[in-house]
């Protein structure tokens, strides 16, 4: 599968609503105190509502009619203080809901974001960061008013209007089933804009998520940017891509703005057949005059319930698209897993074996074909080869970030497919080029190789790999805090740091892709020493351009055309003249 870039939308399978918004409200399951609570307090407000008309009713009918000015005194006090705790219980009843809907956008932001990092390299190969940022983030986000008014909408408006229809129905049948005779034809209505609305708000979050990849990427590349002087060039991109989302979400909220005039249009109609036929019956029929004054109150607590769970019904079609892609990721199971049963890997000694492993990226295009070797317990490996040869495939492999496609992969005899990922992750060190730093001291940062470690330790740490001069130069020396990726710091101090937080993991098998690359001459002497202690007593693979750093490696190979074309010591190699002599000669060659 190709990459998904911010220029393409996303792919999307198609669910059943029914089955999203029920997978959704589950997670209300773990807050049941809290909404039972809720739901008592919508009780009563339920009841002061249906209350009012009623003393409203026996105020016209039973009070103004006879004089009698203390009933009505009377009426009226219970009516300000029902309405009194009424108003109370509303505001109760927002932060109570608040407080759930919230934890529960935390449970599910949380769920997401472990998941996510379960994942294997090649769900993240395929996801530029800003896609999966838009979920974790935008999509979450998208959910709070689903939630809120889920609990607050859904269950006392259901109550509300079918407490009210039975007063309704007993108060006057007639009047009743006018009131109601538009409500069929704005179902009808709603459905037909829902099945439509549906398919742009899932188009919309998609270009979202096109938008925040390409904001993520430009401010990650910004230096790249900004030395380019693209800036121009990345401002275009970004009005298109801005664009097609401002388009996406006018043709999605047009649809929804058909929502309210439908139901104030039936509400209205309703309320014109109630006060018809009501006026009409109150010279032929016993209908009082207070009777069609509650009446009225009565149509408006029909039909307000009715217009909140249209709203509540459109945020449902509004947002039900992001928790569809919350729960794809959530669905999406890591490539690499571990095995049924997988065993917990021993404390690893070393040896490694390929044993005619073969592994593509992409099914048709084999990086690895039929490699095989076998590595002593301690030894230091030194991979070389031109870009692309597949020499950081070898220990992605060995890490088990992808599964090979055919062949067996051992650390001393075990398959390491057989062991749980942890504890075969847990025992390795691998440092890359690409050294990333987090927002943070520095001694959080080396602190990342032993959550636990004491202080002594990282100093010890960052003394052996000659990390420590210049940290006690900086101003708050293991104190001082780094940004993002550390750039405040020289590519060369930020791979001492990981360095340091590599030799305080203390693996057992050591990789160092290309680790060397940014030190300078002086401090690469000095780091030389560090890594040479760090090389001790494991087996250690390490990835070099340049090959003055690897001469002491007890064997070289050199891969290319998907395998291992030759190995040996350094010494070996020359003599056999074959290609890591050319390699040498022409690097030799080239510094002279
Ligand atoms: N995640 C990936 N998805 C698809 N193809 C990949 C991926 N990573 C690497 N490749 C391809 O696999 C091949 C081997 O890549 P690899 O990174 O192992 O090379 P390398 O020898 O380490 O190169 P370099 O010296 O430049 O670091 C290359 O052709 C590369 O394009």
């Amino acid at each position: 599968m190709a990459v998904n870039s911010f220029r393409e939308d996303e792919q999307s399978k198609e669910v059943l609503k029914k089955v999203t918004l029920l997978r959704l409200f589950a997670y209300m399951k773990d807050y049941k105190k809290q909404i039972v609570a809720i739901l008592f307090i919508m009780g009563i407000i339920i009841g002061v509502n249906v209350v009012n008309p009623i003393l409203m009713r026996i105020a016209v009918d039973d009070y103004i009619k006879e004089n009698n000015i203390n009933g009505l005194f009377v009426i009226g006090g219970l009516a300000v203080v029902i309405n009194l705790v009424s108003r109370y219980c509303m505001k109760k009843r927002i932060i109570m809901m608040s407080r759930v809907s919230n934890k529960i956008l935390m449970d599910i932001r949380q769920e997401l974001y472990e998941h996510l990092q379960k994942l294997s390299f090649n769900f993240f190969d395929k996801r530029p960061a800003g896609k999966i940022l838009a979920r974790v983030i935008g999509d979450v986000n998208s959910l709070k008013n689903v939630l809120n008014n889920s609990v607050i909408t859904l269950i006392p408006d259901f109550v509300t209007i079918i407490v009210v229809l039975i007063i309704m129905f007993i108060m006057n049948v007639r009047l009743a089933l006018g009131a109601m005779a538009f409500l069929p034809l704005l179902v009808a209505g709603m459905y037909y804009i829902q099945t439509r609305a549906h398919k742009r708000w899932q188009i919309f979050r998609k270009k979202n998520s096109n938008l925040n990849a390409y904001t993520h990427e430009t401010f990650s590349g910004v230096r790249v940017v900004q030395s380019f002087t693209a800036e121009g060039y990345t401002s275009d991109t970004f009005k298109g891509l801005l664009d097609e989302h401002q388009q996406s979400f006018i043709s999605a909220i047009k649809l929804n703005n058909f929502f309210w005039p439908m139901v104030e249009v039936s509400w209205g109609i309703g309320s014109a057949i109630v006060y018809f036929i009501g006026v009409r019956l109150i010279g032929s029929e016993a209908i009082t005059s207070g009777t069609l004054i509650a009446f009225s109150a009565f149509i408006g607590m029909f039909w307000q319930p009715i217009m909140n769970l249209s709203n509540f019904y459109n945020q449902l079609i509004t947002n039900v698209a992001g928790a569809e892609r919350i729960f794809e990721i959530l669905d999406t199971e890591p490539d690499i897993k571990d095995v049924n049963e997988a065993k917990i890997m021993p404390t690893i000694h070393g040896q490694v074996t390929f044993d005619h492993v073969t592994f593509g990226y992409e099914d048709h295009i084999k990086v690895l074909e039929d490699v095989s070797f076998e590595i002593k317990k301690g030894e230091t490996i030194a991979l070389v080869g031109p870009t692309g040869a597949g020499k950081t495939t070898i220990v992605n492999l060995l890490s088990r970030f992808y599964d090979i496609n055919e062949g067996i992969i051992k650390i001393d005899g075990v398959d390491i497919k057989e062991v749980t990922i942890e504890s075969l992750r847990s025992q390795m060190g691998i440092m890359t080029q690409d050294t990333f730093l987090f927002t943070g001291s520095i001694k959080d940062n080396i602190r990342y190789g032993k959550l636990d470690a004491t202080d002594e330790e990282i100093i010890e740490a960052a003394k052996s790999v000659h990390a420590h001069e210049f940290i006690m130069k900086l101003d708050d020396g293991y104190d001082t805090k780094v940004n993002e990726r550390g750039t405040k710091l020289s590519v060369g101090q930020r791979q001492l740091i990981a360095f340091a937080r590599t030799l305080l993991s203390k693996p057992k098998i050591l990789i160092l892709d290309e680790a060397t690359s940014s030190i300078d001459t002086h401090t690469e002497r000095l780091v030389q020493q560090g890594i040479e202690a760090l090389l001790q007593d494991r087996t250690s693979f390490v990835i070099a351009h340049r090959l003055s750093t690897i001469q002491k490696a007890d064997r070289i190979f050199v891969v290319d055309h998907a395998n291992i074309l030759e190995s040996g010591t350094h010494e070996d190699l020359l003599q056999a003249q074959g290609i890591y002599y050319n390699l040498y000669m022409a690097q030799f060659e080239a510094i002279s």
